[in-house]
């Protein structure tokens, strides 16, 4: 594996909270996740993979050991920079899609590049049906995102992750709220995003069909890493 071929470096990641008493919920995790991998998270309820990936996604920063994504180093960065790094490199899809019911699927696709300021509001539209194409709801574009099924509230979430161009993609149940139809078709996505876009896909997932027909599967158990 050479250096940049390797989108996310954990070395020795901790965490504790404080319960009173010491309750440590992460020890000692290490792995590395190469650039174009899709890899699920799983373990039983509690072992942790939230936790770990909320840590993965630089939103928590209380934590020891090194992280780096895409060959950068994240760990000890201010909150402001982090903000920015996650803006530029990362993209989020949840088990709840949060896209604002009463915006079109075309404007809740735009919103995180707005924030961004870096293009104009004409290329940002265009942008952003780019991915609802790729995403197939391009179709759906001028519908407020109340007004379709779930299936595609999510695929439209999916869009939306992708606006910026992140490199790594985070998932935290993508499918958790999904019927096995439409959970097989953001699998697919999810899988030609890897394989044809080189995007880096790393979901935490109960779903052991999914884990298992991704690349790899990491699998934690108490707080530890016991396969990768
Ligand atoms: N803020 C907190 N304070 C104290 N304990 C916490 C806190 N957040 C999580 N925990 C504990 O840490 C452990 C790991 O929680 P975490 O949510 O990461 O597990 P998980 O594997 O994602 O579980 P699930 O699959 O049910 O979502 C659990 O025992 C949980 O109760």
């Amino acid at each position: 594996m050479t250096e940049n071929s390797i989108a996310l470096r954990a070395q020795n990641i901790g965490k504790y909270f404080l319960t009173p008493e010491r309750f440590q919920v992460l020890d000692e995790v290490s792995f590395e996740v190469n650039k174009g991998e899709f890899v699920s998270i799983t373990g039983k309820s509690g072992c942790g993979k939230s936790t770990l990936l909320y840590i993965l996604s630089t939103m928590d920063t209380d934590y020891e050991g090194l992280l780096e994504l895409n060959g950068e180093s994240v760990t000890g960065r201010k909150q402001n920079e982090l903000a920015a790094f996650r803006n530029e490199h990362l993209g989020f899809v949840f088990q709840f899609h949060y896209l604002l019911p009463d915006f079109s699927c075309l404007k809740n696709v735009m919103i995180p590049a707005l924030r961004l300021g870096k293009y104009s509001n004409k290329e940002i539209e265009h942008h952003a049906y780019e991915k609802l194409k790729i995403l197939g709801m391009d179709d759906h574009a001028l519908k407020p995102a109340s007004k379709i099924s779930g299936g595609q509230q999510q695929r439209v979430a999916i869009a939306r992750a992708l606006i910026n161009d992140p490199a790594i993609i985070m998932g935290d149940e993508p499918t958790g709220n999904l019927d096995s139809k439409n959970t097989a078709i953001v699998f697919e996505i999810l899988r030609q995003l890897a394989a044809e876009h080189n995007k880096t896909i790393i979901t935490v997932t109960h779903d052991n069909d999914f884990a298992a027909k991704s690349d790899r599967t990491i699998e934690m158990m108490d707080g530890k890493i016991i396969h990768v």
